[in-house]
């Protein structure tokens, strides 16, 4: 059989060359329909969606009962490495162009092949924890520099540590899904108190969601090679940041409800198993991680990224930020080792955002705070409005995907609009 990675395979589906979803792809989602509201599992394929609780019910997957009959993909990502992986081969077998099974039975096909227009899509998993880091060392650079000290930006234990923060599972909510602005308390330099009143500097921030598909016990520390195979996929995610919230409230804690109102995430969950095609060696780690963090395999991934915004006045989003997931300090593996590595339980279904991802260059950076400088270069954009952080009504978008000899890979997009206070 081949490999559901093979470049060469085709499905019967057509698939236009630059869609995200080709049969290389098949990333997960929830979704319903208006004629079957309840919510259940499907793969993307080009412009459709492939229904799996119907493709198991006519028996056509080899899953036990009805894993995909569920409004989540937890029970899923339960059964194991070894039943992703057989599932995914499954499934690309099934939707291969020389395979009859689905192809020539019309009426399956007409129930179970629907077009991605006419279904609702929900979050795809059931967030068990949240955890946000902080592992772009040019995010950290310029937030450093505008935050505190331009000559030495990085703080002393950055480039020895995973910087991370528990952040919230219950906030967490799917693409599509308006954010409205957040109350909390401010204080602008020279207030003699704060005071409690909608945030001015609200923000969006560019990263890749991990998702977490198996559990790790209390006590155990885990190896790359066991972090590894725990890695379920990914999405694209957006930390919503009240920045001035933020910044009177996280001495000496860290981020609490500057980063607890919204994180959004994308509807599909690309499987590790179909980025493996593009991975790439991360940057160079100097100092040498602690052995406990120390990596042998090639941990990060050439995964463009890209950020449009649109505010009520403008007819087309503009691009204001085009980087890669590449540029990331430490690796979602080191993430997770990092994560476990007091003895903290991990549960199927957590959820590590990567932190803010930022490159090198002037167009690279994935928050408005590091794009006008927190506010003393604001934003040009088509049509002469110009930005420093968000306002009402204004939609952030972001997308990702792996392309390369033709084969693209793509997660979609994320996007959020935000509403005024109330
Ligand atoms: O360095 C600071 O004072 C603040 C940093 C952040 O706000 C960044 C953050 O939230 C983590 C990340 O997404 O990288
Ligand atoms: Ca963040
Ligand atoms: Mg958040």
């Amino acid at each position: 059989m081949m490999h559901p990675n093979d470049p060469s395979l085709r499905s019967f589906v057509t698939v236009d060359p630059r869609s995200d979803f080709p049969i290389q792809n098949l990333p997960y989602g929830v979704f319903s329909t208006a004629s079957q509201p309840s919510p259940r599992i499907g793969v993307a394929i080009g412009e459709f969606v492939l229904d799996l609780a119907a493709l198991a019910s006519a028996g056509l997957l080899d899953v036990p009962g009805d894993v995909f009959a569920q409004g989540a993909i937890n029970g899923f990502m339960a059964l194991g490495l070894e039943a992703w992986s057989a599932t995914r081969a499954r499934i690309s077998e099934v939707l291969r162009h020389d395979n009859p099974e689905l192809r020539d039975d019309a009426a399956l096909r007409a129930r179970a092949i629907i077009p991605q227009r006419d279904v609702t899509l929900h979050l795809p998993l059931q967030v068990a924890g949240f955890t946000d880091f902080y592992s772009s060392k040019q995010h950290a650079t310029n937030v450093g520099a505008l935050f505190r000290d331009k000559a030495d930006p990085l703080l002393p234990n950055w480039l020895h540590i995973p910087i991370g923060y528990n952040g919230r599972a219950s906030t967490v909510v799917v693409s599509g899904t308006a954010i409205r602005r957040p109350h909390g308390q401010l204080k602008d330099l020279g207030d003699a108190g704060p005071r409690f009143a909608p945030s001015r500097r609200l923000d969006f921030e560019l990263e890749i969601g991990v998702v977490i598909g198996q559990a790790s016990e209390l006590g155990e520390r885990l190896s790359e090679a066991q972090a590894e195979a725990m890695i379920f996929g990914f999405v694209l995610l957006n930390d919503w940041s009240a920045r001035d919230i933020q910044q009177w409230e996280y001495v000496p804690l860290g981020p609490f409800q500057g980063k607890a109102f919204a994180t959004s995430i994308s509807p599909w969950i690309v499987t590790r198993e179909a980025l493996e095609p593009f991975r790439v060696q991360g940057p160079a780690q100097e100092p040498a991680p602690l052995d406990y963090l120390a990596q042998r395999g090639a941990n990060n991934y050439d995964l463009a990224l890209q950020v449009d915004l649109r505010t009520p006045a403008m007819a087309a989003p503009a691009t204001i930020c085009a980087t890669n997931f590449k540029y990331m300090y430490w690796s979602s593996v080191q993430q997770l080792m990092h994560h476990a590595s007091s003895g903290c339980a991990m549960r199927v279904g957590d959820l590590l955002g990567s932190g803010t991802i930022s490159g090198p260059g002037p167009r690279e950076r994935g928050s408005l705070l590091e794009i006008s400088s927190n506010g003393a270069e604001p934003l040009a954009l088509p049509g002469g409005e110009r930005r420093s952080f968000l306002e009402d009504g204004d939609s952030v978008s972001l997308r990702g995907w792996c392309e390369r000899d033709g084969l693209r890979i793509g997660f979609g997009a994320v996007e959020g609009t935000v509403l005024p206070a109330k």
